[in-house]
């Protein structure tokens, strides 16, 4: 990540020289993120000219086809008018490889093809494979690209290699993984996506907490009085069934996505802003969560899956009768977790984290409450309730920081209301938005791994979610259902109302 701007900074030195080799290229991650990723960094100046893709794919494509296809792709997925000039330069050095991912020979003719455009574009021999391709083939295309001698790396080229989640199903299948990962390449070569981090309200959750004075003293359990992370989907399971069906709504985002939240939000100051040291921070925190016990999941965790139901003016069927998924199924879309962080920081202090499909609205934010201050001043005064104190980061659809606190009504009485300070990122920066992965890329390319998981993190987080399958798996947890366009169960309600708390609400959030 660039640590003196923006989406990397426009500053920022080209990335490459560079081959990238996209396993999976006709594959709708490549066509909806990854193509206009690459080209808003090419629009910004910031792929050299020693840049080359080459797209490998069953479909018998020419180069011309696969251009074309990747050009219509971006007219559908841009995130801003499209600069023709600037699609041609980069269209002239993507390249196709009509290939099985399980055929020897694959990687014999790739070798030879990365040997072409790296006389002809001067890429250096530097290569990033990237997996945009299902989980089960990653140790498969590892491999192979290992015996091929292609992610051996010398002292003038490196070789690097990126995976999208699902990092495993569980524990022990991330651990064969990362296993069978070091078989054929170094920890330092492994560039693990989540594409939390490639979002700009995400990385800044760092900068809000270390580059600001203001925060930091009281970012700990003497001020805090628990913590929330919502994330809030309206989209039911669409056209991914048979993936989600196998997954639900814990495996899709809590290990992963939540966790890279809670870790930024809740981890103490790294020595510098270097990978490992950020890395470090966020899976001691991770190991620093509590594993819940057996006989705490009821309490601690709600499931549910969605009913029929309509958000807005759109009706969905119960999850069951959804493309793919099993009529009986019972896949959780929906859960709610009450975590303790049991370090000299977070002691005492809840972290409730939910997400789930099919809810109200699209929305993620992460709500730091603050304590209450003591009431005695306004005992004899109009006065009921003081207003909940809460810094909220607001991380999508709204990008945006707000501050909630108590003012004064103007008057003779002393009245007091809930009132807010915003910080809105497109009032602020402008309304140009990036993809998220122009970051991942470029920063891969460039060997800085901060935004990207090492293989404890990942370890760590499957650990603290671990017990909660063995619970299930012992029935020990009902599976409950909501209303699509509700806000989930409302056992997710009362888990907050036992601690005498309750989920902030988004309903008047908007950019004041
Ligand atoms: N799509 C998205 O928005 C996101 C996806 N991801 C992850 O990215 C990865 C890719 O997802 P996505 O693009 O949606 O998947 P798709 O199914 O759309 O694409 C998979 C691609 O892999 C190719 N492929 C599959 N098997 C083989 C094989 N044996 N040999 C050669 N090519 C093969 C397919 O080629 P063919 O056309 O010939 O079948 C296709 O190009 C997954 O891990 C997913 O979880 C992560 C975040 C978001
Ligand atoms: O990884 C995933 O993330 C998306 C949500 O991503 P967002 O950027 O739109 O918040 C989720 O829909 C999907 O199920 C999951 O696999």
């Amino acid at each position: 990540m660039a640590t003196d701007s923006t989406t990397p900074s426009p500053n920022a030195p080209p990335a490459g020289p560079c081959a990238m080799v996209v396993f999976g290229a006709a594959g709708d991650l490549t066509s909806r993120l990854l193509v206009p990723a690459l080209y808003n960094l090419a629009a910004g100046g910031l792929l050299g000219e020693k840049f080359v893709l080459i797209g490998l794919a069953r479909a018998p494509l020419t180069d011309a086809d696969f251009r074309a296809q990747l050009g219509e792709a971006l007219l559908r997925h841009a995130t801003a008018a499209v600069d023709p000039a600037v699609w041609d330069a980069l269209a002239q050095r993507v390249f196709y490889l009509e290939a099985h991912f399980e055929a020897p020979d694959t990687y014999a003719r790739l070798r030879r093809r990365l040997a072409e455009v790296e006389g002809e574009f001067n890429t250096g021999g530097n290569a990033l494979f990237y997996l945009a391709t299902a989980a089960e083939h990653f140790g498969g295309i590892v491999e192979q690209l290992g015996w091929a001698g292609l992610t051996r790396e010398q002292t003038d080229h490196w070789r690097r290699v990126i995976l999208e989640k699902p990092f495993g199903q569980d524990l022990a299948s991330a651990q064969t993984l990362n296993a069978r990962l070091r078989r054929d390449l170094l920890e330092k070569q492994v560039y693990r996506i989540d594409h939390y981090l490639g979002k700009e309200t995400v990385q800044n959750i760092l900068v809000l907490r270390f580059a600001n004075g203001l925060f930091e003293p009281l970012w700990n359990r003497n001020h805090i009085d628990h913590v929330q992370i919502t994330v809030a989907e309206s989209v039911g399971v669409e056209k991914r069934g048979g993936y989600y069906d196998r997954a639900g709504a814990l495996r899709d985002m809590v290990p992963n996505h939540l966790f890279q939240l809670l870790a930024l939000t809740a981890m103490e100051p790294p020595t510098c802003f270097g990978a490992d040291a950020v890395r470090t921070e966020k899976t001691k925190l991770l190991e620093a969560v509590q594993a819940l016990k057996p006989a705490q999941v009821p309490a601690h965790v709600v499931r549910a899956q969605y009913a029929a139901g309509t958000i807005g003016e759109r009706a969905l069927p119960d999850y069951r009768s959804e493309p793919r998924v099993a009529p009986d199924s019972t896949t959780e879309t929906f859960i709610a977790l009450k975590l303790a962080v049991d370090n000299w920081r977070w002691a005492g202090v809840p972290f409730y984290l939910r997400t789930g499909k099919a809810l109200t609205r699209r929305s993620t934010e992460i709500a730091i409450r603050f304590k209450q201050a003591p009431y005695a001043m306004f005992r004899d005064t109009p006065v009921e309730r003081l207003t909940p104190n809460y810094l909220v980061l607001h991380i999508q659809p709204e990008e945006r920081i707000s501050l909630e606190f108590g003012a004064k009504v103007p008057g003779p009485a002393v009245r007091m209301t809930g009132v807010g300070m915003d910080f809105c990122y497109n009032r602020h920066f402008g309304g140009e938005r990036a993809i998220g992965y122009e970051t991942l890329i470029y920063d891969c390319i460039m060997g800085d791994a901060t935004l990207f998981q090492r293989s404890d993190t990942v370890e760590a987080a499957w650990g603290v979610v671990e017990p909660i399958f063995a619970a299930w798996n012992n029935s020990m947890a009902d599976l409950l259902t909501y209303p699509a366009g509700s806000w989930g169960p409302q056992q997710a309600e009362e888990m907050l109302g036992r601690d005498g708390r309750q989920w902030r609400s988004t309903d008047h959030d908007s950019c004041r």
